[in-house]
């Protein structure tokens, strides 16, 4: 490194001397140069090569966030994948869960992993919202012996690299761009996690041998402005009210078509508001209790002429129980080598909880739990993709899943509570 300090800044500072013996100190010079600017030149390819991608924040463009997927493998990499993917019951399943650092994903990893299943995660830990909180369930995954990779579903090579190492039978996929109102925000994070991940995973899915078969998150966004209640998965979904119902819709289409030239078993899940412990911070419920115990103003919206603005509020563990309901009665796939050998399974179910509760209501049992008076502040339901209520006919996952809700909002939220109380200390600390 002396060399290198000592070498002249500019080119410029080289003077050319007549001398033969001047001649070969100015040749070996210049060969030490070369030697020691090839070795720091190395070093910084080694460095910006060998260095993990995590070590520095991830960037909020999503056309960013993709991690290459050279800097995964190596023996050390491939044993964790496998022993993570292991099942280790009778008749178990070995799923690769994508989204496994979100709510969802890590409840329904940690349940695949209690009951014997294996379980290997895949997150990009963008940051959508606080990535500590991420962070949080991986500790506690891992704990479990489940290991999530850090990498993005538009990673086409690191997906294959997965299904060489383990032959999942089953995917739970889970990642996306969620929230309704941030689509306006940043519309093309939707487009990318929501139609361009999902095509990317099925391809790798279509390809592998076998086949897996594929359970993944719709949403209850995909009813838009349906005004027909409960709403019933025979009705129209050609309304969607924001950008984010609208790639979630784009996905069951594209489910079909995979189902339909591939022969890929899709089953999508149309989910409720779900809450409840280590929940989602942008969430209505988590912040209004976040802000409920700072003391500030929450916004409760309503509809024209001071309509209730409702939800079907669904509690985590009913939606675990569907989730896996769902994978254990999911047919196999028929295609193989990218090719259809015959029909194969596709389905939608709604996941919610038939009992829509206001949003006001919402504020008095926080207010009750927390034993603080809320600030409300009540205002027109803004134009920015939400919809007036939700309500899930269950009917089909009943039949079908044996999918029976047990948790009311009221149980559900004093669950919550009590885990925010203990995860943010009090209250002292508080979630950002
Ligand atoms: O079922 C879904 O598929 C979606 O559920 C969730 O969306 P939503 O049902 O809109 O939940 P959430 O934002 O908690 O707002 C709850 C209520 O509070 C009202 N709300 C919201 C914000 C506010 O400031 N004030 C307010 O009254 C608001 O009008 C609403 O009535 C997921 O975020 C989404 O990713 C998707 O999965």
């Amino acid at each position: 490194m002396k060399h290198i300090d000592n070498a002249p800044s500019t080119p410029g500072k080289f003077k050319i001397e007549k001398s033969p013996y001047n001649r070969l100190r100015l040749h070996s010079s210049l060969a030490k140069l070369t030697f020691w600017s090839l070795v720091f030149l190395g070093l910084i390819f080694v460095f910006f090569y060998r260095s993990p991608s995590s070590s520095s924040p991830l960037p909020s463009d999503p056309s960013r966030r993709s991690l290459s997927s050279s800097s995964y493998g190596g023996p050390n990499f491939e044993k964790r994948v496998r022993a993570s993917a292991k099942i280790r019951s009778r008749n178990g399943i070995s799923v690769l869960v994508t989204g496994a650092a979100g709510f969802v994903g890590t409840h329904v990893s940690a349940a695949l992993k209690r009951r014997g299943d294996g379980v290997l995660g895949l997150d990009n830990f963008n940051d959508y919202y606080d990535p500590s909180l991420k962070r949080a369930r991986q500790a506690l995954l891992e704990r479990t012996g489940v290991y999530i990779v850090e990498g993005d579903i538009n990673d086409v090579s690191l997906l294959k690299k997965l299904f060489d190492i383990a032959p999942f039978t089953h995917v739970m996929h889970l990642a996306a761009q969620a929230g309704v109102r941030y689509a306006m925000e940043n519309p093309s994070s939707y487009v990318h996690s929501n139609i361009a991940g999902l095509v990317s995973l099925l391809e790798v899915c279509k390809n592998a041998n076998p086949q897996p078969a594929i359970v993944w998150a719709s949403s209850s966004s995909v009813y838009g402005l349906n005004t027909k209640v409960p709403f019933s998965e025979r009705d129209k979904t050609d309304q969607p009210a924001s950008l984010y119902a609208a790639t979630k819709k784009a996905g069951e289409e594209i489910a079909h078509t995979y189902n339909h030239i591939y022969g890929l078993s899709l089953t999508g899940l149309r989910f409720f508001t779900v809450y409840g412990p280590w929940g989602r911070p942008d969430m209505a419920y988590f912040f209004f209790t976040r802000d409920i115990l700072k003391g500030k103003s929450i916004p409760i919206f309503e509809a024209a002429n001071h309509g209730t603005v409702a939800r079907d509020f669904t509690y985590i563990d009913d939606i675990v129980k569907g989730c896996l309901a769902a994978l254990d009665t999911a047919e196999k796939s028929t295609g193989s080598g990218g090719k259809k050998k015959g029909p194969a399974q596709l389905r939608v179910f709604n996941l919610g909880n038939t009992s829509p509760v206001p949003v006001s209501d919402l504020v008095s049992i926080l207010e009750r739990l927390l034993k603080v008076k809320a600030k409300r502040l009540v205002m027109k339901l803004p134009r920015n993709g939400d919809v007036q209520f939700t309500h899930a006919n269950i009917s089909l996952a009943q039949r079908e899943l044996g999918y029976k809700p047990t948790t009311d909002l009221q149980m559900g939220l004093k669950k919550f509570v009590r885990w925010y109380l203990s995860y943010y200390g009090n209250g002292k600390k508080s979630a950002q």
